[in-house]
């Protein structure tokens, strides 16, 4: 009779011993929480394709705020939605200095000074097509058209006291020319998350009702822009490339599915990375929780402990405040 001589089981007999060689824990250090912001007063709207995510106005935003802080989380990331009467083919809202978005970062900046607040920088939610940029006659985005306003929003935000600007629309060039003017304007710390690797996802249609834009985008896509879910070599490009221009962090979008390109962004060039863990895959799991298919509170947990392990400093989660509590106990 021979025993083996290793028995893996050993460790995982008591509890203590799990948790002494636990390698990777979830902290509320880790999350990032995206919210939606619309214009009124005491106004909020649920997002039907994201059951528990709501709109709300800027006075709600506040009191959010506060729990946020109460709860630890260090960053919210803002996604203004407008009437279709502030959407045009050129998104001139998208730098109005008096405009949502702006208005939101400069609340949130009075009332919570020690809360990070990071910003989307992408025309979607101001074209009336629902593209990231300024198109042709054709319908093709305009790259270096479209990195001119890119570069105006992104200046907006930093003048309305946001400390992270995240561009999450994959125009070439842009970090570069967003970091030039930040710089040229004395803006020398205001931090960079770039939408490095954002596949051309179909996980991202909750967020499209929730901001408004799926019924402009209509049939259309985001082909010629997001890059192929077949690819990750093409991500560590794009990570260099935005890294070489004056990115601080990098990011990879979808999360679940994209896994391995955190683990090679990681590895392979040990920056700050992030991943969002998008609209599609919050509400894919929260349909199965409403079901009763899967447990809420252990499923979230271990989706949101898969990033790390993969490699992610952190991970913007519509399910920030939800896994905070938890953590909290
Ligand atoms: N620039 C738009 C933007 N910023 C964040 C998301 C998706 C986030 C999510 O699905 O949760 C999108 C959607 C898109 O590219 O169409
Ligand atoms: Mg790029």
């Amino acid at each position: 009779m021979t025993f083996p001589i290793t028995r893996m089981r050993r460790m995982r007999k008591d509890d203590f011993s799990r948790r002494l060689m636990r390698e990777h824990r979830l902290s509320a250090d880790d999350l990032i929480y995206p919210m939606f912001v619309i214009e009124g007063t005491n106004t909020r709207e649920p997002v039907p394709s994201m059951p528990g995510v709501e709109r709300v106005s800027i006075d709600l935003l506040l009191k959010e705020a506060q729990e946020l802080m109460d709860l630890g989380i260090p960053m919210v990331a803002l996604f203004p939605v407008v009437g279709t009467e502030k959407k045009s083919l050129l998104a001139e809202e998208a730098y109005n200095p008096d405009g949502l978005a702006q208005r939101a970062v400069r609340a949130l900046r009075e009332h919570f000074p020690e809360l990070g607040v990071m910003t989307d920088v992408a025309l979607d939610p101001f074209t009336t097509h629902g593209q990231d940029g300024i198109i042709d006659e054709d319908g093709y985005v305009l790259n270096d058209v479209t990195v001119e306003v890119l570069v105006k929003q992104a200046l907006s935000h930093a003048a309305a006291g946001a400390q992270v600007i995240a561009p999450s629309d994959m125009m070439d060039g842009r970090i570069g020319a967003i970091r030039d003017e930040l710089e040229m304007e004395g803006h020398i710390n205001t931090r960079i998350m770039a939408y490095s690797a954002k596949y051309a996802s179909a996980y991202y249609g909750p967020f499209r009702d929730a901001v408004g834009s799926a019924g402009n985008l209509g049939k259309g896509n985001k082909f010629n822009y997001q890059m192929d879910p077949a690819n990750t070599d093409e991500a560590i490009r794009e990570v260099l490339l935005d890294l070489d221009e004056g990115a601080d962090m990098v990011m990879v979008k979808p999360g679940m599915p994209y896994l391995d390109v955190v683990r090679r962004v990681k590895s392979e060039l040990g920056v700050p990375t992030y991943a969002y863990q998008v609209s599609g895959e919050y509400a894919m799991q929260m349909a199965a929780f409403q079901n009763g298919w899967l447990d809420k509170d252990s499923v979230m947990m271990e989706s949101l402990l898969a990033f790390k392990r993969a490699g992610a400093d952190g991970i913007l989660t519509y399910f920030a405040k939800d896994a905070a509590r938890l953590l909290k106990g």
